[in-house]
């Protein structure tokens, strides 16, 4: 499977420009994102689910560019943090088609959002009910409201991004009675009107089973008070990371979802609610490359290439033990390839960007590195290990770059040392 975005030349260039060429004039390492890929992606969706909603989760990847570039495909834009809502706000990303999220909402990010006007507030606790009453008590239309229900589905996907089952922090258990609670708690609340159900079983899911496990669930639930308007059925779809692997077909997907609901509602004598779906991987990982400078090779045990990043610009490999493909970009020597060991330049043995992976025995120092698949959870979950400073953003179209985020500066990071 193709894991280069849709205007690449893999390994050469992407948007019509050269590699080589956006890391001299960025430098490296840098994020390149591809904006037809993304615009594309959104497109499909929207086209796979009409007549449903598509809301992009902006946890996989935001700026003020990709919030524009989501408000003109039409797409709503589900946002987990006060942060993220300010980023949709300064481009006037319209607040109907806002979603919020979040396990633990602070007074802020409910502030935030009541303020803006959001489209739907996903409850996530029993506490947060009369919290986010209070507060919308003030207004003078009544807040619409989803409820975060578990269904207990496990997805069999790592166990740090599997949310669908029981024991873990997110959403209100099925199993327990805890949503049943907490939908009687949201209807005697005059400033709220329950939507209906969400719920978000994991990451990375390739096969479609589990979300209609998960639809019939919430239907039947939603049964027990008549049928609601809507139901989320969250993200969390499959990408390849590798060319051996596969995404999660999207369209199959669409369908499959579409007739349980109408299945289940037509078995219970209810009306079928809307869907939405919350793709933030499937829409930006496979815009995104990002470019390394190889800074030294050590040759031992195994062949160890040190990269002028690492873990603090892709922390997927340690969190989860993600895989990733690289190619050397440029030249070609004809060297045969040989397995590898791309690793970063912190102070952390596990500091690995890919393991045993094919480059040419000749790689050297100097060298230019590309890893496709690197729009989604890169750039939103960077840190300054380190004290290293982030990389830039920058996007390509039609054989022009531009930079939608500056890579930082030390001046950036010493001036919020104000001991
Ligand atoms: C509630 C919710 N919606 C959507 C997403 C997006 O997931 P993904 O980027 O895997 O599609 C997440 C993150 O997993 C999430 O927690
Ligand atoms: N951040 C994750 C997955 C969790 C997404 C948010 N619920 C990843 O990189 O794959």
């Amino acid at each position: 499977m193709n894991i280069w975005p849709l205007t690449a030349e893999p390994a050469q260039s992407v948007g019509g420009v050269p590699l080589t060429e956006l890391a001299e004039g960025f430098g490296t390492p840098a994020y390149v994102l591809d904006e037809e890929h993304v615009r594309h992606r959104c497109r499909e969706y929207r086209k796979a689910l009409h007549p449903h909603r598509v809301a992009y989760a902006g946890k996989a990847f935001l700026c003020r560019a990709m919030a524009r570039w989501v408000d003109e495909e039409g797409l709503w834009l589900d946002v987990c943090s006060a942060g993220e809502l300010a980023v949709a706000r300064s481009v006037g990303f319209p607040a109907d088609r806002i979603l919020l999220h979040g396990n633990g909402k602070t007074p802020e990010d409910l502030t935030a959002a009541l303020e803006y006007g959001v489209g739907r507030i996903v409850v996530d606790s029993a506490g947060e009910v009369a919290r986010l009453a209070a507060l919308a008590g003030d207004r003078r239309h009544p807040q619409k409201v989803l409820l975060r229900v578990t269904p207990g589905v496990d997805p069999h996907v790592h166990r740090a991004v599997a949310t669908g089952v029981e024991d873990q922090k997110f959403g209100l258990s099925l199993a327990s009675g805890a949503a049943a609670d907490v939908v009687r708690r949201v209807l005697l609340q005059p400033s709220l009107v329950l939507a209906g159900l969400h719920c978000h079983i994991g990451s990375q899911i390739g096969e479609p089973d589990g979300y209609e496990t998960a639809a019939r669930r919430l239907v039947a639930f939603m049964a027990e008070f008549g049928g609601l308007p809507e139901l989320d059925l969250g993200g969390g779809h499959a990408v390849a990371y590798r060319p051996e692997e596969h995404g999660l077909d999207v369209p199959a997907f669409a369908d499959r979802v579409e007739t349980a609901v109408a299945e289940e509602c037509s078995a219970r004598g209810i009306p079928e609610p809307s869907l939405t779906v919350e793709p933030g991987r499937a829409i930006v990982a496979a815009a995104g490359v990002t470019l390394y400078r190889v800074i030294a090779v050590k040759h031992g045990a195994r062949t160890f290439v040190v990269v002028d990043g690492g873990m603090s610009d892709n922390p997927r490999p340690v969190l989860y033990g993600s895989r990733y493909s690289i190619a050397r970009v440029g030249h070609r020597t004809g060297a045969a390839e040989t397995p590898v060991t791309v690793v970063g330049r912190h102070c952390e043995a596990g500091d690995v960007i890919a393991a045993d992976v094919p480059l040419p025995a000749d790689v050297r120092p100097g060298d230019l590195l590309a890893v496709p698949c690197t729009g989604a959870y890169h750039h939103s979950m960077a840190s300054n290990y380190n004290q290293v400073a982030r990389p830039p953003v920058v996007a390509v179209r039609g054989g022009r770059a531009r930079p939608l985020v500056r890579r930082e500066t030390p001046e950036d990071l010493m001036r919020r040392d104000v001991g």
